[in-house]
């Protein structure tokens, strides 16, 4: 996929026509899916390319810059994804003050510079200054094709609802949404090497981008280390019984597995929660727990 940067302040003329999405994308879930298949599927008709616009940095990130933001999928990893599913051409618009204070008609004039024959979005999409544009607006302008909202279990399909799923550690809602796993990537750091000593030694995780936190727990899910997936059971706490640490870790360990993976990369694939952290009496009793908790994911 060829990424084009584009600034508000700098003039560009796009001589390749092409259908375009537009949108976040943060965790490329089954509405931004059907986006990029629709488009795909309207680029092919017309024999031109398929492309996505999208926007870096976060405009939450710009616009507030005190706040931390957290995210499904981090920016560079939505691009990998968004290329994986087919997309031809990125459109990245350099989110600063000047993009943030474009007009509703700046803005379309932006996209008719890119020589954008037609967008593909959701119904709810606003765009520009105050989001004073929305989809309705920019399609007297431009064609559009207008995604009704998905919804899943009665939810919709957004990212705000998948974040606050993955928060409230509801895997089952987020794995129907995203078609696959929440993952969070990140390399293998030292813990306090406790874990090889009661027989489960814990891979810990250091993320490589700010992703959100599952809720604190316990979960049946996967490492994929080296194109590799195995089973695993990973925890998301302050390991209060045998070491408390007020950060939150990340921490799995892998099934049938004996390889020392410090300073690798790895992705971590979040399934089912199945319990709380809890704080054993003993580490006799911890173990003992970690023995059911191998055995009920080798059963997923
Ligand atoms: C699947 C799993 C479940 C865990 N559950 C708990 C728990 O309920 N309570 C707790 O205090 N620690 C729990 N731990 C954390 C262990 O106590 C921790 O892995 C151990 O302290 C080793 O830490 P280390 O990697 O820093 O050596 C769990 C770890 C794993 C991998
Ligand atoms: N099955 C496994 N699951 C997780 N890590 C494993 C496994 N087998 C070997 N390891 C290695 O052991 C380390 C974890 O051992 P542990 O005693 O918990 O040390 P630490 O506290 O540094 O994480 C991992 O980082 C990895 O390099």
């Amino acid at each position: 996929m060829e990424i084009i940067e584009i600034f508000a302040n700098k003039e560009i003329k796009i001589k390749e026509p092409s259908v375009a999405c537009i949108g976040f994308f943060d965790g490329i879930h089954k509405g931004h899916q059907e986006l990029i298949e629709k488009t795909k599927s309207a680029a092919k008709e017309k024999g031109i390319l398929s492309a996505c616009v999208t926007f870096h940095d976060d405009p939450w990130h710009v616009l507030f810059p005190e706040r931390e933001v957290t995210n499904i999928t981090p920016p560079a990893k939505r691009l990998k994804k968004i290329e994986a599913f087919g997309i031809e051409r990125c459109y990245l618009l350099h989110f600063d003050k000047a993009m943030a204070g474009l007009s509703k008609d700046e803005f379309i004039e932006l996209l008719k510079s890119l020589n954008i024959q037609m967008v593909v979005t959701g119904d709810d999409f606003k765009f520009a200054k105050k989001n004073e544009g929305d989809i309705y607006y920019l399609e007297q302008y431009i064609p559009a094709i207008i995604c009704d909202m998905i919804l899943i279990d009665g939810q919709k399909v957004a990212s705000s609802t998948i974040e606050k799923a993955i928060m409230d550690g509801n895997m089952e809602f987020v794995s129907k949404c995203l078609g696959s796993n929440y993952e969070i990537e990140g390399t293998v750091i030292e813990g306090n090497q406790v874990g090889r000593l009661i027989g489960f030694p814990t891979a810990n995780l250091k993320m490589d981008g700010s992703y959100i936190i599952p809720k604190i727990g316990v979960y049946a899910g996967t490492v994929t280390y080296k194109d590799v997936t195995y089973k695993a059971m990973i925890n998301v706490g302050h390991n209060p019984t045998l070491n408390y640490q007020k950060n939150v870790s990340i921490e799995a360990c892998i099934l049938d597995f004996d390889q020392d993976i410090y300073d690798q990369h790895i992705s971590m694939g979040f399934g089912e929660y199945l319990r709380d952290e809890l704080k054993f009496n003993s580490k006799e009793e911890l173990i003992k727990q970690l023995n059911i908790d191998v055995e009920t994911v080798r059963s997923k």
